[in-house]
């Protein structure tokens, strides 16, 4: 996996933010438009030259590989092309968690790029958000994981429209961590989900103690 560091302040990195995120909610936005225009082809036609000269000036100046997870020396993570949350990325559902210690919580709102059965939000998204979810809870007291095993139980259909996901973590027992995940509706959990998330060799918790958390309070971002 690749690590680098910026070394950057937290006043750069809002700047930076504040430049990126309402350029990929006009992403969020083309691609929903895209779903759902209705306009004539030759408009279609004339909508793609616009975006290819767009994409074209994008491209000239392009990182190699993905965008990875530079970290500032004060470990704020920028993890902005991650598929779950990056403040880069348009494919990631428009979430932003928030976290204390052992839950991470989210409200949103999911539209026509986020379907699955025909006005229903698709599985693997209620799955790649819960698996995000469980993630940010297992991790709020610093200790980073992975999901070793994500169980996701699809109990009726989730709508598209506002929903709230959230993530608790039940219990530590040595690397491993459990928690409990569910993706809401206004009538109650559409899905539940269970992980065990395992923290790398040599990051183990010593038992009923705790790290310090992440010395930034940007709980959302350091992913
Ligand atoms: C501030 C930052 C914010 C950070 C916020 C971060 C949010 C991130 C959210 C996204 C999360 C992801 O999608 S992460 C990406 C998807 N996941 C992955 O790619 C993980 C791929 N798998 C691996 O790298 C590895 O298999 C690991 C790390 C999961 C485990 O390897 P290991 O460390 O060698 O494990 P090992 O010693 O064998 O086993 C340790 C203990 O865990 C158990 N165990 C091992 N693997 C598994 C497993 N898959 N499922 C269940 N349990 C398992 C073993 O039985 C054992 O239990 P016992 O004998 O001790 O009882």
């Amino acid at each position: 996996m690749d690590f680098r560091i910026e070394d950057i302040t937290p006043e750069e990195i809002d700047r930076r933010l504040a430049v990126v995120e309402p350029l990929t909610d006009s992403v969020r936005d083309l691609v929903d438009a895209v779903i759902r225009s209705q306009v004539s082809d030759d408009e279609l036609q004339a909508a793609k030259a616009t975006i290819d000269e767009v994409v074209a000036s994008l491209r000239t100046r392009q990182r190699p590989g993905g965008f990875g997870t530079p970290y500032t020396r004060e470990f704020i993570g920028m993890p902005w092309g991650n598929a779950a949350v990056g403040a880069r990325n348009a494919i990631a559902p428009p979430l932003r968690v928030t976290r204390s210690a052992g839950l991470a919580e989210c409200d949103m709102v999911l539209g026509a790029a986020y379907e699955g059965p025909g006005g229903c939000v698709h599985g693997g998204v209620a799955a790649l958000m819960l698996d995000q979810l469980v993630g940010e809870a297992a991790s709020t007291d610093g200790l980073p994981s992975f999901t070793g095993t994500l169980t996701v139980k699809y109990l009726r259909p989730t709508r598209l429209g506002a929903l709230n996901a959230r993530a608790e973590v039940t219990g530590r027992e040595g690397r491993k961590t459990f928690v409990h995940a569910t993706l809401s509706d206004d009538d109650g959990v559409t899905v539940e989900a269970d992980a065990i998330m395992i923290s790398p060799k040599g990051f183990e918790l010593p038992t009923g103690d705790a790290l310090p958390p992440p010395a930034n309070s940007r709980a959302d971002r350091d992913v």
